[in-house]
């Protein structure tokens, strides 16, 4: 097992190790935030006829009519109606905004610009052949490839693909994701707090950002520094594709987490990243399942959640669409940085003269759950970095689907 190693390679180590999950079957009306499993192409063209895009009249135009120009209107044809009556020379059909183009008419004059009496209409503004029709198929032709399979299903996708009359799609099934919180020293919430003990909160902070993720989640209430109990949990998420354990990661003696995790069968991967905060993370796995267990530390297992879990997810989940990227922050804040190690830094974003500036979260300790509350940044200071100055730039990701 290879012992600290950077980020990167931590990444890459987990990646190779994933298959992203099955298919099934979803309606459009339940398929937001779904990942497409599929090409979309359309069998349609839309718009499906040449239609107008205002209220108006539709005529035959040419390049030398007169002024005013005198129609005799030959019929009405409201959105909706297939336009039975060819359009001769001298008339024009009453025409309203998203009507087919009647055959013979070449342009829609808008109705501001006529006076209709009784059957005839004064044109006072001619139009030139060709004006207000929007062709068919103007926005997608029959064929035409709209979404890749791997596309993350936003509202406006979920519209095209009912835009072009599709009631159902192909999607990656939701990942199913394990949580569990080791500690002798958890309580649950709803309990009055007995002496030495905390209330988990790991839990519940993963529990939203796996759901948040699109994961389905079973929580496993806390479980004790022991290994063998450990064990028997690990048996019962047996029908997960991960596994996301908080605590008992470093040294101590009742860090047991790898341990626990070795003796279940897993191969693995890694422990330790060379990162604060969050250092003693381990990933294991066995058969399809990944394992990853993460700092107790309520900060820390959140920023390694970010930094390693999050990818993951992505790429289990099918998702092949770019990850958001890192973009250089201005430093708002001083930051006396100590160790030599590699820190990542919990910031609010605010916006300055067109740029992105970097105000630190007050306290950047591992185990400050506050820290994370408005922070939208994690920004990357380099390993023997010395200490971060105002007004210093440094690489930034944005912390994925939170708001302040
Ligand atoms: N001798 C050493 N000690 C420690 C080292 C080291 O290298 N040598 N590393 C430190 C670092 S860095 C970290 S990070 C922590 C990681 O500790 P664990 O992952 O083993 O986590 P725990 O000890 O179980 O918990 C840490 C901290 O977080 C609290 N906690 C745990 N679970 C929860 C939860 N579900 N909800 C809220 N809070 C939780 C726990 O009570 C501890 O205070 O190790 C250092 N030690
Ligand atoms: O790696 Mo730990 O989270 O710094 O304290």
């Amino acid at each position: 097992m290879k012992i600290m190693i950077e980020l990167e390679e931590a990444l890459e180590l987990v990646l190779t190790r994933i298959r992203r999950v099955e298919t099934e079957r979803v309606s459009i009306r339940n398929a937001y935030k779904r990942v497409l499993a599929m090409d979309v192409t359309s069998q349609i063209a839309m718009p499906p006829f040449e239609r107008s895009p205002l209220d108006g009249y539709a005529y035959l135009a040419t390049a030398g009519d007169p002024l005013p120009l005198q129609l005799n209107v030959v019929s009405e044809i409201p959105a909706g109606t297939f336009p039975e009556r060819v359009i001769s020379p001298g008339e024009a059909a009453k025409i309203f905004t998203g009507a087919p183009i009647p055959t013979g008419a070449n342009c829609v004059v808008r109705m501001e610009d006529t006076k209709q009496v009784g059957d005839d209409v004064t044109i006072l503004q001619p139009v030139l052949p060709g004006s207000n029709i929007i062709p068919r198929g103007e926005e997608i032709k029959e064929g035409d490839l709209l979404l890749k399979q791997g596309f993350f299903l936003t509202p406006p996708a979920i519209g095209l693909l009912a835009a072009v009359g599709l009631d159902q799609v192909t999607v990656y099934r939701r990942p199913r994701v394990g949580l569990l919180s080791t500690g002798a020293e958890l309580m649950e919430v709803g309990q009055s707090l007995r002496p030495a003990k905390i209330y988990n909160s790991n839990s519940y902070t993963l529990r939203g950002m796996l759901q948040e993720a699109g994961c389905e989640v079973s929580v496993i209430p806390i479980v004790s520094d022991e290994i063998d109990e450990t064990i028997k949990v690990l048996q019962m998420l047996a029908d997960t594709d991960m596994v996301i354990a908080t605590g008992g990661a470093s040294v101590g003696d009742y860090d047991i987490m790898r341990h626990a995790l070795a003796q279940f069968g897993c191969e693995m991967l890694f422990w330790k990243l060379n990162l604060k905060p969050g250092t003693p993370v381990s990933v294991g796995q066995k058969e399809k399942q990944l394992f990853f267990s993460l700092s107790g530390n309520p900060a820390a297992a959140m920023v390694t959640f970010e930094l390693l879990v999050r990818p993951a997810i992505r790429k289990l989940a099918g998702r092949t669409t770019a990850e958001e990227g890192r973009f250089l922050v201005k430093m708002a804040s001083d930051f006396g940085k100590t160790g030599k190690q590699r820190r990542f830094l919990r910031a609010q974003a605010v916006f300055k003269n067109g740029e992105i500036w970097a105000d630190l979260a007050p306290a950047q300790g591992s185990g400050i759950l506050r820290s994370m509350i408005g922070s939208h940044l994690l920004v990357d200071v380099p390993e023997n970095h010395g200490s971060v100055e105002p007004g210093e730039l440094l690489m930034a990701s944005w912390i994925a689907d939170w708001e302040a």
